[in-house]
């Protein structure tokens, strides 16, 4: 029998909302039933444009709509406790983007009231579900490089300095780290788990965000991590895995990636390919369809612990870049 299709709401309406419902809109199971703004004019917008059913003029109308199986939701970083909150507390199961939250503390008060609640919640890490990315951890759990001994991984973009965007913005979460460094943070934990130590540096903004940040991770195993992520350069946004009998090369954008190269000492180079699915975010939503079908309330592949683990992580790196802010003088403008 034909599953009735998922109804997702969109809460918020900016960039990341529109990319991740184009791809809603191509995959069969799926219908954007809802869209919610702050601003009733937005939403109705939003929904013209896609086809959307209905438009609420406020997130509290859109989490108490009964056509909503699951919230995506999709506002800067410090408002994701707030809204997710919102959407939990009327029942609906969430998608939130990443960073999951601005800090570690709002991510236990989160995960503990989904799990209260018996709902289903994950962060929207969409590089996880890529199907490149699981064929790279067969590879390194089928021993094809040997034992991982470091991951190099890099995103940095140009973003045009405007204080009160969000990226530069205290108040909205601004900072390399928190938009782009958690690709490279998630992927270093996804091969080697949970660092021994921690080592991170950065030049500051003028708003006092970090910009451009460099992180060292130490491993039990002795494998090391060298993860860097920047708002102020266009660095090439790839990774690698090097292993004691190889490496993996992901070619950029590494955490959508459509190419992998297994490089295994003795042998020909071996390249895998993939043609992403739209702009790469529906792997994710079928992976919220998927456990949400199934009946259960967290996704293995992107596990509410790991991201509890990482926030905590996340706040250390935070604190030793503040730290050494505090420091220097030095900014990249
Ligand atoms: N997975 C990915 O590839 C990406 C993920 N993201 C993540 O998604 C989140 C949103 O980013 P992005 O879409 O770029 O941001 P935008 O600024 O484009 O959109 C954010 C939306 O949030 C709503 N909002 C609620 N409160 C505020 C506020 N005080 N200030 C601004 N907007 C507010 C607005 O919707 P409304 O006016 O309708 O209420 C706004 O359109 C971030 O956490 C980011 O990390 C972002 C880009 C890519
Ligand atoms: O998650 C993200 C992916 O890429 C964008 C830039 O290219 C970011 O700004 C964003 O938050």
């Amino acid at each position: 029998m034909t599953e009735p299709p998922l109804k997702w709401g969109i809460l918020g309406t900016g960039w990341i909302a529109q990319r991740f419902t184009e791809d809603l809109l191509l995959l069969p199971g799926h219908t954007v039933s809802a869209v919610g703004s702050r601003v009733p004019q937005t939403a109705e917008t939003f929904a013209r444009q896609y086809g959307v059913e209905r438009a609420w003029g406020s997130y509290e109308q859109l989490v108490a709509d009964d056509e909503v199986d699951v919230v995506y939701v999709a506002t800067p970083h410090t408002f994701h406790f707030a809204h997710a909150t919102l959407a939990l507390e009327a029942g609906r199961p969430v998608l939130v983007e990443k960073p999951f939250t601005a800090n570690a503390t709002d991510a236990r008060r989160l995960v503990e009231l989904a799990r209260d609640r018996g709902l289903f919640a994950m962060e929207a890490m969409w590089t996880r579900f890529n199907p490149l990315i699981a064929r790279l951890r067969e590879l390194v759990a089928d021993g094809a490089i040997g034992d991982v001994t470091s991951v190099y991984a890099d995103f940095g973009t140009n973003a045009p300095y405007d204080p009160a965007h969000r990226l530069w913005s205290p108040e909205l979460g601004g900072g390399a780290l928190l938009d782009l460094g958690v690709y490279p943070l998630y992927f270093a934990w996804m091969l080697l788990g949970a660092p021994e130590t921690v080592q991170a540096t950065a030049a500051t903004a003028p708003t006092g965000v970090d910009a451009n940040t460099g992180i060292v991770l130490g491993y039990a195993s002795g494998a090391v991590a060298v993860l860097h992520c920047s708002l102020t350069s266009g660095s090439p946004c790839t990774a690698v895995v090097n292993g004691t009998k190889g490496r993996v090369e992901v070619p950029s954008p590494f955490y959508s990636p459509h190419t992998l190269v297994l490089r295994r000492e003795g042998a020909e180079p071996e390249t895998f390919h993939l043609d992403v699915a739209g702009n790469g975010y529906g792997y994710q939503a079928e992976e919220v369809a998927r456990r949400l079908r199934a009946g259960e309330t967290e996704s293995p592949v992107m596990p509410l612990d790991e991201t509890l683990a990482i926030h905590g992580n996340l706040d250390t790196i935070l604190a030793r870049i503040e730290r050494q802010a505090a420091l220097t003088s030095r900014t990249p403008m």
